[in-house]
């Protein structure tokens, strides 16, 4: 009896707890406070509508019902999803300052304990750290000959690398990431590693384990449950053991730096931080010390290292795949720089053909497809909802790369999306791999810059061949989750 009044009492409280749940939300919605979008369960909150390894591609899918701008829980966190173009937009330019804040995001709170760094930080110290990062990164040449040339020489051991390996079937993943970093390296730590240097292999390895992580099925069950997920072990508590080895590495090199410095000839990103902490010593707010240092230079490798390697290795498949958008490349390569220069960046604006395959590279590969999350800095007006200060947004950067308004072929990879009718590069506004308005990635410079130089590289040294019939060559992502992973593979790289 007693068992029974107990069961009836809980069956009482939880239908009390669904009906104020459901009430809260029709409240939130039918008020035109928020979007609409699918009821949420208590705690679970939209969780059965996401489907764990594709969490984007359900949102996407979520947006034909309930249109391009609606609602879904995560958990009980609301979080407002923009899909396309123009109202991405209208989202991150035209209200950019009310879209312009870090939404929170449980993984890059635990790797940035609590916000520190560029990438999840907010406010003032967010401010004071992107200016200073873009300033410095500005003076080590970014846009500046100098990185230029420190990619050239880069892009050369990456072919004599390639040259080595005498046609057989590689998996070019690490040696990409092993020439990608290392360009971070050197405007970072002022030093490029060799490529047969263990510390730095081991640390390539956890870092690509961290973008896998972060993208796996794991890494956004603890995005929705951070809570449940933080006390469950898993294969998700690897993302932070790999941060954590990433951070002592770091902190090595910063008192290494400590040593040697000389204020008045900074020879690296590392050494203007050091500086400028000696400079702010006494400012009791300031934004520069230890933990400011490690989670900075953290982004900068973190951002700038598994995104350009992974988009190279993307790119090549795609290039294997379609080995006649390949020769044109190799024709104009061979008509405007020739077989005995090293490509410069100057040659890009010449080569119209390799430029619009590497946007239709970044477009179709759609690396970060729901890009980061934002937040509101007030309250909002928007395409007729009113949506509270606070509100977490996904920018969804996927539903603009292929927004069928902008692209023909949205979900086939066309270079013809970036050439115009006389064969001349043409802009599209949903080039938006970057993402847009005032979290623009810091990178995009470098990244672009690197794209060009190592692929017409490699392309003007080596024909690629696969070792599998391209008919079973699979282009659709391995992991899709934070990022879009390419499934492994293995190529050959024949000397031209
Ligand atoms: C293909 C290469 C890259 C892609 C596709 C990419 C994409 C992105 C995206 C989508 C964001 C989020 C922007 C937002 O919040 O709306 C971002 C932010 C960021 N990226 Fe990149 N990125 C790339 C390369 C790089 C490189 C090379 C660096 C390092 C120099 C870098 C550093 C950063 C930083 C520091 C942020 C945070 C900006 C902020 O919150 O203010 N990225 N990137």
């Amino acid at each position: 009896m007693e068992i029974l009044g107990a069961t009836a009492g809980l069956l009482v409280i939880c239908v009390l707890f669904l009906l104020l749940n459901t009430i809260q939300v029709i409240q939130r919605q039918g008020k035109g406070k928020l979007p609409p979008g699918p009821t949420p369960l208590p705690f679970l909150g939209n969780f059965l509508q996401l489907k764990g390894k594709e969490v984007f591609k359900s949102l996407l899918e979520l947006s034909k019902k309930y249109g391009p701008v609606y609602t879904i829980h995560l958990g009980m966190e609301p979080v407002v999803v923009l899909c396309n173009c123009d109202i991405v937009k209208e989202a991150l330019n035209d209200n950019g300052e009310e879209f312009g804040a870090r939404g929170y995001m449980p993984l890059l709170d635990k790797m940035s304990h609590g916000g520190h760094g560029v990438i999840a930080s907010n406010g003032e110290r967010w401010k004071q750290l992107r200016r200073f990062s873009l300033i410095t990164l500005r003076n080590f040449g970014m846009g500046k000959r100098s990185i230029e040339e420190r990619i050239q020489e880069e892009a050369r051991f990456l072919a004599k690398e390639f040259k080595n390996t005498k046609g057989q079937p590689v998996d070019p993943t690490f040696y990409f990431s092993k020439a990608v970093s290392n360009v971070i390296c050197s405007i970072v730590f002022g030093d490029r590693f060799e490529y047969e240097d263990k510390e730095y292999l081991r640390l390539l390895d956890f870092l690509n384990q961290t973008f896998r992580g972060v993208s796996s099925v794991w890494g956004q069950l603890y995005n929705i449950f951070p809570k449940v997920m933080g006390k469950l072990p898993g294969p998700h508590n690897t993302i932070f053991q790999s941060v954590d080895v990433i951070h002592e590495f770091i902190k090595k090199r910063i008192n290494m730096h400590k040593e040697t410095l000389d204020p008045s000839s900074p020879r690296d990103f590392l050494d203007c931080f050091l500086i400028k902490m000696q400079q702010e010593k006494d400012v009791p707010q300031t934004e520069f010390h230890m933990l400011g240092a490690v989670n900075t230079t953290f982004d900068l490798f973190g951002a700038g290292t598994e995104t350009v390697s992974t988009t190279l290795r993307y790119g090549l498949l795609i290039l294997l795949k379609h080995p006649d958008i390949e020769e044109r490349i190799h024709k104009e390569i061979d008509s405007i720089i020739g077989r005995n220069r090293a490509p410069c960046i100057e040659d890009r604006s010449r080569m119209p053909y390799t430029d619009a395959v590497i946007h239709e590279i970044q477009r179709f590969t759609d690396i970060i497809p729901m890009g980061l999350p934002h937040k509101l800095t007030r309250d909002i007006h928007f395409q007729g909802y009113s949506i509270p200060k606070g509100t977490t947004v996904y920018p969804m950067l996927s539903s603009v790369l292929h927004d069928p308004k902008q692209f023909k072929y949205p979900y086939s990879f066309n270079p013809g999306h970036f050439v115009d009718e006389n064969g001349k590069f043409r802009k599209n506004d949903g080039f938006m791999p970057f993402s847009s308005g005032k979290r623009i990635c810091v990178g995009e410079g470098l990244a672009r810059m690197e794209l060009f130089l190592f692929i017409s590289t490699v392309l003007q040294n080596f024909t690629l061949s696969s070792p599998v019939d391209t008919d079973d060559l699979d282009l659709t992502p391995h992991l899709s989750g934070f990022g879009n992973v390419p499934c492994p593979y293995k190529l050959c790289f024949i000397p031209r």
